[in-house]
């Protein structure tokens, strides 16, 4: 329940909360106290037609027991404790299926919760939705540019499927023999839904039971006594279940964690976890891979393990092995190949990591920007809930942003869509423009913009004056973004297809630009799965250098002369340090005119100023990260830079800088090239040179025609008149010998001849 309940919709903590939580965490070090911290969360972060619905006419008592029996069902380890509790769910059920819905509803995860809304539901939220605008909204989310309408059910579903570190019997049960082969995720093969349903098979027994034995005059007494006699024996086993569930929760997610108690004991009894052996892992191999329970125990075990080696590690065994063996299941049981696995594991902290994977297992929430070109937010809200769109606006920190919980049509064709009202968004695209910031009448440019979701806001912000140029190098997708741009009626956007290291040169002076660069996308793998397998470390190297190249040009684009801006955000939707903050790093090295400013962002996490060794500049924890387990958003990374004039001194050697910061460069060696200073200049007449070469164009000087076989244009600049000096001298030279030999010859045929 504790993941499950954080990764529902809830307000996105600002920062100091978020530091705060993460001090208590810190200081606790209990699963347990994390899950009930998100139970309290969970009951503030419920919905009002939900709140309504619960206050009428629900038992809270048999509430709470259901949602322990959850608990129990959930992290119990014993086969036949897992099926009476099931038998038991199935019961209950039949006793009242409203009881069901409001376990769902408390414990956050499930789409029934929302599915029979009613009319009245509707009403009261029509009223009560937009009265105080933002204030009311507890909503954090995820992004849908590309949003396909089969999969809104998917989408709203909410957060069912989590990795049950406790659970291996139910897991057993459900998937008997299942054994982890190829890369393909476990999660699949998940119950789509944990919670119990009012459509629980064990729930009709007792009625068909009940219906053989037919109900006469007779035997009517003694039915009734039986009946009452089985309710009181039901209450017994229920209390005697919800108290069991209670500790053994608490002993489960403590020992999922592995951590100590509040006494900084560990459980007593709590034996050291031996790894398999290299035999034993063949075997495991040759047998088609581990099973399902047994991957998810030996997780269990080595986060525990990690978390206090010293007492729970095998003989001679080392840190370096438990990690190994939980990135090589992590990756099994997800579905990732090993690299990625064990790149994003060393993000986080152990347990943090395993809550990471799991929230990528998870859809974000639907959310959708109000384009305020075209309407406001409360009007569009109010034409979506006269359609059957069930919303709430998405938090504080943006008053355009709608959080789409439920729609009876589809959200990506309603005559509000096609009339452009709205622009389906992820929440974490909205950031970015947050961050920037741009003012009506600016000149601001968008290098890598298709489809158009950030420049539609930019160009909404800009109240349509200034201009913004959408540039995306790919033309096929420019085509989405022109019809966006045209569909929600921005007529300050010109768009436009450059490689965007073309700018400056193509034009410059803008008095901010938007660099939201094409990366990894790890941070939204809940969208795109294929994330987990098809990236490579060379994916990252070439991916980090062209982010590096493009972050330059987008520098040397904004002019420190701009009256009212001056300004660069860089934004990728990638978690990973190699594509943000040593790119951002590499850009304060490569351009002393520059320095990071805050985002301006009300939370996320700070960049990392030093990661694995590596230390970079301390500004940028500045910078800002998001992440799907803990903002209910796509993983995200802000950076803001104001840009200044630039001053005569040169940039620090590289060199130096690496040795002094240990930054990352391309590929781990020496930084191949930005684009700067003299150094650049190299580059771009070799680009120069074969471009012409390939048009046939002879080159047109003898500086291009050198530059880049391996003369630097510096030691070019001397050579080259020296050059032409020896040229002359022996030109001089010839010349005069010549004229010295004719006149020679003259003289000679004059005394020979008289002539
Ligand atoms: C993250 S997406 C941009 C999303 C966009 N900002 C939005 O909000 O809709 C990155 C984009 O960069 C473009 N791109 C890739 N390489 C580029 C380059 N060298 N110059 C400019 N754009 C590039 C891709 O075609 C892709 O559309």
């Amino acid at each position: 329940m504790g993941r499950r309940a954080k990764n529902k919709q809830g307000d996105p903590r600002p920062l100091n909360e978020f530091q705060e939580k993460r001090d208590r965490r810190d200081s606790s070090k209990k699963l347990g106290k994390r899950k009930a911290e998100a139970t309290e969360e969970d009951v503030t972060s419920k919905r009002p037609a939900k709140k309504l619905k619960e206050t009428e006419g629900k038992k809270p008592t048999t509430k709470t027991k259901e949602g322990k029996k959850v608990a129990f069902a959930k992290i119990s380890d014993s086969a036949n404790k897992s099926a009476l509790v099931k038998d038991k769910k199935g019961k209950r059920k039949q006793e009242s299926e409203d009881e069901d819905e409001d376990v769902m509803v408390e414990d956050g995860g499930s789409s029934e919760g929302w599915e029979d809304v009613d009319e009245d539901d509707l009403k009261t939220q029509r009223k009560s939705l937009f009265q105080d605008s933002d204030d009311d909204a507890d909503g954090f989310v995820g992004d849908l540019d590309d949003l396909e309408i089969e999969d809104d059910d998917d989408m709203l579903r909410g957060p069912v499927q989590e990795l049950d570190l406790g659970s291996d019997d139910e897991e057993e049960e459900l998937v008997p023999a299942a054994r982890l082969k190829g890369k393909r995720s476990k999660q699949l093969e998940r119950p789509s839904k944990i919670i119990p349903t009012g459509s629980d098979d064990s729930s009709d027994s007792d009625a068909s039971e009940d219906e053989d034995d037919k109900v006469t005059m007779a035997n009517m007494e003694a039915r009734s006594r039986a009946l009452d006699a089985k309710a009181a024996r039901e209450a017994e086993l229920d209390l005697e279940e919800t108290q069991q569930a209670a500790l053994e929760g608490e002993d489960d997610a403590e020992s999922f964690d592995g951590e100590a108690d509040e006494d900084g004991d560990v459980e007593d009894g709590t034996e050291a976890f031996e790894l398999p052996t290299p035999e034993e892992r063949e075997q495991e191999k040759a047998a088609g891979g581990p099973q399902v329970h047994i991957v998810q125990r030996r997780m269990r075990e080595c986060v525990r393990v990690l978390s206090n080696l010293k007492r729970y590690a095998g003989t001679g065994r080392s840190r370096s092995e438990y990690i190994q063996q939980l990135t090589s299941d992590i990756a099994s049981y997800y579905g990732y190949n090993e690299f990625l696995a064990e790149k994003l594991f060393q993000l986080f902290p152990v347990s943090e990591a395993i809550e990471f994977f799991e929230a990528n297992e998870i859809p974000r929430p639907v959310t959708i920007r109000t384009n305020t070109l075209r309407t406001r937010r409360r009007d569009l809200a109010q034409a979506l809930i006269n359609r059957g769109v069930n919303l709430e606006p998405i938090g504080k920190w943006t008053n355009v942003g709608l959080q789409v919980f439920e729609s009876s049509v589809p959200i990506g064709a309603t005559p509000e869509y096609l009339a452009g009202h709205y622009m389906l968004q992820a929440a974490s695209s909205f950031l970015p423009v947050i961050a920037l910031a741009p003012q009506p009448g600016e000149r601001v440019l968008d290098m890598a913009s298709a489809p158009g979701g950030k420049t539609t806001h930019m160009a909404a912000l800009m109240q349509n004056t200034g201009v913004v140029f959408a540039n995306d190098a790919n033309k096929a997708r420019t085509k989405s973004l022109s019809a966006n741009v045209h569909r929600l009626g921005c007529k300050n956007v010109v768009v436009c297809s450059y490689d965007g290291r073309e700018f400056p040169k193509v034009m410059g002076g803008f008095d901010r630009v938007l660099l939201d660069a094409p990366c990894s996308g790890t941070g939204v793998i809940s969208k795109d799965a294929s994330v987990k397998t098809n990236k490579s470390d060379r994916d990252f190297s070439l991916l980090s250098h062209l982010q590096k190249q493009l972050i330059l040009c987008a520098i040397d684009s904004v002019t420190p002369d701009s009256k009212t801006g001056g300004y660069l955000v860089y934004s990728t939707c990638s978690v990973t340090v190699d594509e943000n903050e040593a790119v951002v790093d590499y850009a304060l090295r490569k351009r002393p005119n520059v320095k990071l400013v805050e985002t301006g962002l009300e939370f996320g996490v700070p960049g990392y100023a030093k990661y694995r060794g590596k230390t970079f500049n301390p500004s940028v924890s500045m910078t800002r990260r998001f992440y799907p387990h803990v903002h209910n958003m796509d993983g995200f990374y802000v950076a803001k830079f104001k840009v200044e004039k630039r001053l005569k001194t040169k940039p620090k050697e590289e060199s130096t800088v690496d040795v002094d910061t240990g930054a990352m460069d391309v590929d781990g060696e020496a930084e191949p090239s930005g684009f700067n200073s003299d150094e650049d200049r190299e580059y771009i007449e070799e680009s120069k040179r074969k471009a012409m070469k390939a048009k046939g164009t002879p080159c047109p000087s003898p500086e291009k025609a050198c530059a880049g076989i391996s003369c630097r244009q510096g030691s070019c600049m001397i050579f080259l008149p020296v050059l032409r000096l020896m040229y002359f001298l022996l030109a001089l030279i010839t010349f005069s010998f010549y004229d010295f030999i004719s006149r020679v010859y003259c003289f000679t045929i004059h005394c020979a001849y008289g002539v």
